[in-house]
């Protein structure tokens, strides 16, 4: 069906873009989604022209998912249009969506390991395309777009940051005019984001339009022309990000003001956890081994594990948990106890709690109640007395997680997998903080959570540590591990740096350990201030 007459976006100020003479390649109109206890999209209008950035914002279940979900056919609006090169368009599958041009580039990737970049990428085309004609094509588009990769390399052996490329050339391969991005850069070391932001400025400067969804502000002011911010599903504003800060970016996302957290120094007291030369083989033979690793977490202290997932942080984790015994026990000891070879539950009643990376299936099971996830780790809470299980105290437990840490659910008895992912993460990591532990471990506490309640997270961390919990937090975010860390490391191909104070380092630094580069001294060396890492050798 032909349009009706173009009607100027939702951005008038687009005209101060250059954009004033482009007609908007999408166009939705009052786009509504329900779900049985809530509205994820209430009337949301958006566009998008050629060559345009343009970020999605807003909180936890805000609705962002939910919206490119409908632009790429994966799920049906019950009310709205979509006006797509000024035709009306009803996008009912992925593969419609991508013949009309839409490609998008979820947040997990779908590679298979075993296979080769270009038989990942034969998969998912259309049609047949000779080897050596997809290889070549490979080639000139990742040399062209500045993603180098090789298409006969085999996916396992590289980086997450060669597979998103992988990704993205996937889609490059069908010329997209539209690029969704759905939290690009959770999975990149700081180079991999630039590189990540020049392709994506070389795309639009071709006339790509690409929506971009992140909870990192400074990200989206450096790369977005506008954003589109959601609030409780609907759009609460509209902006020019670089004309913004971060923390009026936040106000129109949470509609108050952002909380901010301090970390007061304190001198940490009794050794909690100590790891010795911890090594251990991964059971995945895409995996990687630890080698070597040694570290302290005292009580009152937070020990910040930096890298890039991948290099050893699930492994580390498993281990840690008791996920996966190590021999001999004395390895790990928990509390002055060897527990490397106890399991998590004998673990967990000598006071650790953890929240493992993957939200579904490890943190949570998806198709349980809040309540009934509650159950799985806080037996010992008096959930569960002489082999019986109380509900009513699994419900008051669940109820005040979700009260202190705002998950946004219909209430205890709500299904873990219907909640948006920061809500579950959210819910996940208070239902492990409110168990009151000694020892708490946590993998990327704030992954896909929006930056109001990264804050509240963040404070709780720290409130624990100040009430003498010692913790140790793996996370990707450097800036995040810079605000709550007593010390940082870095774990890079299964070996660990020394650990250094954040005042006493820069991120620029961190950065190149990340790849590795920390020479092979002695792990858990606190390195000493204003001092680069050969001084530091020099002096070990
Ligand atoms: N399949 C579903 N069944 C029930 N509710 C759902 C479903 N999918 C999404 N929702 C709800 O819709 C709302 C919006 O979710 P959505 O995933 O779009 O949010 P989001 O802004 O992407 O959040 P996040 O930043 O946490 O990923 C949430 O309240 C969520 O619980």
């Amino acid at each position: 069906m032909e349009a009706a007459a173009w009607r100027p976006g939702l951005i008038e100020t687009m005209d101060q873009l250059g954009f004033e003479h482009q007609k908007p390649r999408l166009v939705l109109t009052g786009i509504t989604k329900r779900y049985p206890s809530v509205v994820a999209n209430d009337g949301v209008s958006l566009s998008v022209r050629p060559g345009e950035i343009h970020a999605v914002l807003g909180e936890n279940g805000a609705g962002k998912s939910t919206l490119m979900k409908i632009i790429y056919g994966v799920t049906k609006p019950d009310a709205g249009t979509i006006l797509w090169n000024d035709q009306y368009e009803t996008i009912v599958t992925p593969a419609q969506a991508r013949r009309m041009g839409i490609g998008m580039v979820f947040q997990h990737f779908s590679l298979f390991e075993t296979l080769t970049v270009w038989e990942n990428i034969a998969l998912a085309l259309d049609e047949h395309v000779p080897t050596a004609q997809l290889a070549a094509q490979i080639t000139e588009v990742s040399e062209k777009y500045g993603l180098p990769i090789d298409p006969y390399r085999l996916v396992h052996s590289m980086s997450v940051g060669e597979r998103q490329r992988v990704e993205i050339v996937r889609c490059l391969l069908q010329e997209p005019k539209l690029l969704i991005m759905d939290e690009p850069t959770s999975v990149l070391t700081p180079q991999a984001v630039l590189v990540l932001f020049k392709t994506l400025r070389r795309l639009a400067s071709e006339g790509c339009s690409i929506l971009y969804i992140s909870h990192k502000l400074d990200e989206i002011r450096a790369l977005c022309d506008t954003a589109t911010v959601l609030r409780g599903g609907r759009v609460s504003g509209t902006a020019i990000p670089k004309n913004e800060t971060n923390e009026s970016l936040a106000r129109m996302m949470i509609g108050g003001e952002l909380a901010e957290c301090h970390l007061t120094p304190r001198e940490p007291q009794e050794v909690r956890l100590e790891v010795e030369h911890l090594k251990l083989a991964s059971p995945d033979p895409f995996g990687t081994s630890l080698k070597d690793i040694s570290l302290t977490v005292r009580s009152g202290e937070i020990l910040g594990i930096a890298g890039v997932s991948g290099n050893g942080q699930k492994e580390l984790m498993t281990a840690l948990s008791g996920e996966r015994l190590s021999s001999p026990g004395s390895m790990i000891k928990l509390l002055g106890q060897p527990v490397g070879d106890l399991n998590p539950a004998k673990r967990r009643a000598i006071g650790l709690t953890f929240v493992p990376e993957e939200r579904l299936g490890r943190g949570a099971v998806p198709p349980m109640s809040l309540a009934s996830n509650a159950l799985l780790t806080g037996a010992r809470k008096g959930m569960v007395l002489k082999g019986l299980i109380h509900p009513a105290v699994m419900r008051t437990f669940s109820k005040s997680v979700i009260e202190r840490f705002k998950v946004k659910c219909g209430d205890e008895q709500s299904v873990a997998s219907s909640l948006s992912g920061g809500n579950l993460q959210k819910y996940i990591v208070g239902r492990e903080t409110m168990l009151q532990p000694k020892m708490m471990i946590v993998a990327q506490p704030t992954w896909g959570v929006d930056v109001g309640a990264a804050q509240l997270i963040r404070q709780a961390l720290i409130d624990l540590r100040d009430q003498g919990v010692a913790l140790l937090v793996i996370s990707e975010e450097l800036d995040e591990l810079f605000t709550i860390s007593d010390r940082i490391a870095v774990l890079a191909e299964g070996r660990l740096s020394p650990s250094v104070r954040p005042a006493e380092t820069s991120i620029e630094q961190i950065g190149t350990w990340m790849s590795g580069k920390f020479g092979d001294k002695a792990p858990d060396r606190v390195v000493p201030a204003n001092s680069d890492l050969e001084t530091a050798d020099a002096q070990a």
